[in-house]
């Protein structure tokens, strides 16, 4: 029987308790929103297959809680992430500004050569918003990273945001035959 996919990506969801990390993997893994706050225990995980470049990418995605008390727990499973998504919430600056923390957490505890993403997510809620798009642009080009303004809710920027992040790891990780399509591709 021919494999279902070619590659396995393990993917990672960091970020304060209560951004949305966890509607933000029921939307890409389930296409489904639920209003309905439950924290997350501990660590989950849900999976989706993809098409980039040709080739199918199983995406395993790594539910973490935001809450401390878990931080001994979550931190485990940073290692053996290929990618890690970093959520703020666009309507609490604080999220934002613990981005930092998140940052040195990723440093202390992942792979060197892990792939990092940047995600404002609850776009939808513009009249409460408290962190600007060029701060967090700005954030963004100073770790050398991706950025997207994301929401869960309308599902706003969620595939592109998982897709982007696969592709940087395929093109890091398939070697210079994917690299050399992909630059002839871009004339
Ligand atoms: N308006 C809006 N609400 C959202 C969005 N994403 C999540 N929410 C809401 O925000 C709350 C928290 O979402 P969760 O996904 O559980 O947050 P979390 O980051 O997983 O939280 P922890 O598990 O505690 O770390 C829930 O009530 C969601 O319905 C979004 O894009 N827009």
């Amino acid at each position: 029987m021919a494999k279902a996919y070619d590659h396995l990506f393990k993917l990672l969801l960091i970020g304060d308790s209560g951004v949305g990390k966890t509607c933000l993997i029921i939307r890409f893994a389930e296409d489904n929103f639920n209003n309905t706050y439950i924290s997350t225990i501990g660590i989950d995980f849900k999976i989706r297959t993809v098409d980039i470049e040709g080739k199918k990418i199983k995406l395993q995605v790594w539910d973490t809680a935001g809450q401390e008390r878990f931080k001994t727990i979550t931190t485990a499973y940073y290692r053996g992430a290929m990618g890690i998504i970093l959520v703020y919430d666009i309507t609490d600056e604080k999220s934002f500004e613990n981005i930092q923390n998140w940052m040195k957490s990723i440093k202390e505890n992942a792979s060197a050569g892990v792939e990092r993403l940047l995600l404002g997510n609850k776009c939808d809620m513009e009249a409460k918003r408290k962190v600007q798009k060029e701060q967090a642009d700005k954030l963004a080009r100073e770790h050398g990273i991706r950025f997207f303004e994301t929401s869960a809710k309308s599902s706003m920027n969620v595939d592109e945001a998982f897709s982007s992040l696969a592709r940087d790891i395929l093109l890091k990780s398939g070697g210079p035959e994917i690299r050399k399509r992909q630059q002839a591709s871009q004339y």
